[in-house]
């Protein structure tokens, strides 16, 4: 299959990287011209030490070629304009697969596009560049997709799961997005505030004190929507992950550490949202969200 990659950041060339191995055609779309004169027309991805390099093309969204199979993997705030940039290039057959943190643009695009095939995917895998489409794959997590759309079959899922690329499918990918969303919640403005690693979290009482109660909150607000979220207390769930991954340094901390927008508005501010629709307070929540609003851009 020929996949277009549109945001081809971190997650979109580790995508690259693995659709390639597994025989489909990649084309990137990049941002502009900037970005394009940047491109040498490969990148390279390190996986485990190993470096290889894919030469893969490149193009804007303004060229007229059709767009079949798209992956969007900007940042969640970015995916609604990124995708209108190319909508033209749709059709009624062409499939479209988000995968980014956060909620809220994935059902915007499925309303807006009512006879699109949506799938929408959430990922614990990891990836940076150590330069401009120098990729580095960090820890190799699991990938769940779902089709939101009710147009479309398994085909899809069958096309893309393959020794090179596992996934796992998802019939209820809302309960999947929602509860990454949760643990984002809890352990993202926080560190953000704090400028700590997710670990450092669980040593204060008073960081610890602001995680339990903007759990508490979240889960009120899935209970309303009935949405499960996880067996054990989210609380738990939060604080393993956070001493699993006690070292880093959350995705949204090191965004407003080095000034650059952040996801807040679809994780934190999707919450918000949806709790207000339900009628339900969530001081905690909307707390953090003030917070962050006021100190990124
Ligand atoms: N990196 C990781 O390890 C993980 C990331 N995620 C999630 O995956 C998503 C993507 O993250 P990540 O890959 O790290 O982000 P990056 O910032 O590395 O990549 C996003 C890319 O989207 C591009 N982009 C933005 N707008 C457009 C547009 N209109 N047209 C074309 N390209 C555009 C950006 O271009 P430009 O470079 O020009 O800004 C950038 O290259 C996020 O939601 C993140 O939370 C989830 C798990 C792990
Ligand atoms: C789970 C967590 C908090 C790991 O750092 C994450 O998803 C992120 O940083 O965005």
């Amino acid at each position: 299959m020929h996949w277009h990659i549109l945001g081809a950041g971190a997650i979109g060339l580790l995508w690259a990287d693995k659709l390639i191995r597994s025989g489909h055609q990649v084309t990137l779309i990049l941002r502009n011209q900037d970005k394009l004169d940047q491109y040498s027309g490969e990148f390279s991805i390190t996986d485990d030490g190993q470096e290889t390099r894919h030469k893969v093309d490149a193009q804007l969204a303004s060229e007229a070629e059709p767009v079949s199979n798209l992956l969007i993997t900007t940042k969640s705030f970015a995916s609604t304009a990124a995708f209108n940039s190319v909508k033209s290039r749709t059709s009624d057959s062409t499939r479209v697969l988000l995968l980014h943190n956060g909620m809220g643009p994935q059902q915007q695009l499925v309303e807006e596009n009512p006879t699109l095939e949506v799938w929408a995917g959430s990922t614990t895998d990891g990836a940076y560049f150590s330069a401009p489409f120098i990729l580095i794959r960090a820890g190799k997590g699991e990938t769940r997709i779902g089709r939101l759309s009710q147009q479309g079959s398994e085909q899809l899922f069958n096309e893309l799961n393959c020794d090179q690329n596992p996934l796992l499918l998802e019939t209820d990918i809302i309960s999947v997005l929602w509860r990454k969303l949760a643990i984002n919640c809890a352990i993202n403005p926080l560190t953000a505030l704090f400028n700590c690693r997710n670990g450092e979290l669980l040593k204060y009482d008073d960081r610890r004190a602001a995680m339990a109660q903007i759990c508490k909150e979240v889960e009120q607000v899935a209970s309303a929507l009935n949405i499960t979220l996880f067996d054990c207390k989210l609380m738990e769930q939060a604080w393993n992950i956070a001493e699993l991954t006690g070292q880093n340094h959350s995705s949204m901390q090191q965004d407003v550490s080095q000034g650059r927008p952040t996801e807040i508005e679809t994780i934190t501010g999707y919450l918000c949202q949806e709790a207000e629709r339900m009628g339900i307070n969530v001081p905690a929540n909307q707390m953090t969200l003030d917070a962050i609003r006021s100190i990124s851009l």
